[in-house]
């Protein structure tokens, strides 16, 4: 299973030590290349975190594919922060079938646009949201102040990259905002965001801190798989 760590509010920042602080400025300067030399690469306008977006990563059949697999599994989604569970995401997701031959398909896509290592990602999660449903504003990188975290440490260590995707165009509502850039992002389908957790000197970045707004009308379905610094599971 994996998590999300839940943050929902701006608020002030408890000084966590820094883990695996060599391993994330390696893992930057690894995907930092590979996307400059990718024309597809569209870098979001901010110098303070590094976040690309990439039109057409999956084609509308492969969306409809994964919407169905993600329909398969979701549940009530869940953060680590288990007492703001209700409130912070109020999503279904789950883990889409790791063995489906379609699903490796597509994340070998993703390690090999980023340049990443397969054995460092974790399971494709997939999340649906209905009306009045959302994810609030949180960060995707462990808190190594929390309890959860002595396990992840073990089991692959910190956040580096996140990769999401949109299957569908949501009729209204669903936008995702990174909240200390100003950014927002339409759900387009098919189009993939990447963004680097850490900074280029290897500390948690605050400001990849996002949300996703309540869906109003329609539904809004996502997949997200996050790389670690080292193997994961
Ligand atoms: O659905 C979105 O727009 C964001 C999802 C997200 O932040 C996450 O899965 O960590
Ligand atoms: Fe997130």
């Amino acid at each position: 299973m994996s998590y999300a760590e839940s943050r929902s509010e701006d608020g002030p920042q408890k000084p966590a030590p820094l883990a695996d602080r060599a391993a994330l400025v390696r893992c930057g300067e690894r995907v930092r290349a590979r996307l400059a030399a990718d024309p597809a690469a569209y870098r979001l306008p901010t110098d303070r975190a590094e976040i690309f977006a990439f039109g057409e990563f999956l084609d509308p059949a492969e969306c409809d594919r994964m919407i169905a697999l993600v329909d398969a599994t979701a549940r009530p989604s869940m953060v680590y922060d288990l007492p703001r569970q209700s409130e912070t995401r109020t999503s279904y997701s789950g883990d889409v079938d790791p063995a489906d031959p379609f699903v490796r398909m597509i994340e070998r896509r993703i390690d090999d646009l980023l340049g990443l290592e397969s054995s460092w990602g974790e399971a494709i999660q997939g999340q649906r949201y209905h009306p009045g449903q959302e994810f609030k504003a949180h960060c995707d990188w462990f808190s190594t102040l929390a309890e959860y975290w002595p396990q992840e440490a073990r089991r692959g260590g910190q956040r580096g990259w996140t990769a999401m995707a949109y299957l569908n165009a949501v009729e209204e509502g669903g936008v995702t905002e990174f909240t200390r850039l100003g950014l927002s992002i339409t759900p387009q389908r098919g189009a993939l965001l990447v963004w680097n957790n850490a900074t280029p000197d290897g500390a948690p970045n605050w400001d990849t801190m996002h949300a996703a707004h309540p869906v109003v009308r329609g539904v809004k379905y996502v997949i997200t798989k996050w790389y670690r610094t080292r193997r994961w599971g």
